[in-house]
């Protein structure tokens, strides 16, 4: 054999497919659920750290752990119960994702974002997503609500994006646009909503940034998003947003400021994931009313 021929060989040229779940995987993994479920909704939701209440208003529910659909990440963090929940909120058929996976905690961004595509193959057209975040902007109060106008990848920065790998045309285009992503009408229908609900005051439209986490950010980093415009920071929903936009949904997002992150190098705070799921708990009634009343006026 020539020395070129070996070379050949022993190098493998092909791209790792390995990473991605292919289309027919997803397809089989969607009528997996669907065998499993009679409701058939258009709107998908996904709870945050500690927004998983939000399933409580779900009537005729039906319910499936994650750990029973191929594939699909288990939720490993405080706060993410880890079920799909089929059902009706105000009178609209929905599915939420009562938990979401996270990179940090070892998944790929593929897997992490696979229920995205799973959720478009069952038929869903129009995405809500919802998480905890640190407060960047010095005039947020924990407890506020933000309607993500944008965000930044920071994670994508790092080559962490779950579009990385062979792109299948029928789930969307190699090179989507994303200056876009979340949906002018339902920021307008949301942030109007909170004015007539008398929310106005702690409801708030920004930017979110992710980073893959685990841990919180140093006082530097925080001073570096404040100075790049973010408004709020998490470790999630970016990689879900962008399958999202990828495949042709409609987006809508919100973050519920949990704490205000640490700017000082002299404090002696600390931030804290149960700060976080205590946030959560006060101000889950205001985010699910809110949430109904969106899911209420949406047109799907
Ligand atoms: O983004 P969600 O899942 O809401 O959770 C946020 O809260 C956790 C940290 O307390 C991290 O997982 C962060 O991403
Ligand atoms: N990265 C990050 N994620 C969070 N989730 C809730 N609070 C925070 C925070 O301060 N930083």
């Amino acid at each position: 054999m020539s020395k070129d021929k070996a070379l050949l060989r022993r190098m493998d040229s092909s791209i790792d497919t390995k990473l991605s779940f292919t289309y027919e995987d997803v397809e089989q993994i969607a009528s997996h659920i669907l065998d499993r479920v009679k409701c058939r909704p258009k709107l998908g939701i996904i709870c945050g750290s500690g927004l998983g209440k939000l399933a409580d208003l779900v009537q005729e529910r039906e319910v499936i752990p994650y750990t029973e659909i191929p594939g699909f990440p288990s939720s490993t963090v405080p706060g993410h119960e880890g079920k799909l929940v089929f059902g009706k909120l105000s009178g609209k058929s929905v599915v939420l994702m009562q938990g979401r996976a996270h990179c940090y905690e070892g998944y790929s961004p593929q897997k992490t974002t696979l229920a995205v595509r799973t959720m478009k193959m069952m038929g869903i057209n129009t995405l809500f997503v919802t998480n905890a975040a640190g407060g960047i902007n010095r005039n947020y109060n924990v407890g506020d609500i933000m309607v993500i106008k944008d965000h930044v990848n920071l994670a994508g920065f790092a080559g962490v994006n779950p579009l990385v790998g062979v792109n299948d045309e029928r789930f969307g285009p190699r090179f989507p646009a994303m200056s876009r992503a979340y949906d002018l009408d339902l920021r307008k229908l949301a942030l109007n909503t909170a004015k007539e609900m008398g929310f106005g005051e702690f409801v708030r439209e920004g930017v979110y940034s992710m980073m893959v986490g685990p841990n919180f950010e140093t006082v530097t980093e925080c001073r570096f998003l404040n100075q790049i415009g973010i408004d709020a920071t998490g470790m999630s929903t970016v990689p879900e947003v962008l399958v999202a936009i990828h495949c042709g949904m409609r987006v809508f997002g919100m973050s519920l400021i949990t704490n205000k992150v640490i700017m000082e190098y002299d404090a002696e705070d600390v931030a804290n994931h149960e700060e976080v799921l205590q946030t959560g708990d006060r101000r889950s009634t205001d985010l699910q009313q809110l949430m109904t009343q969106i899911v209420d006026k949406v047109e799907l």
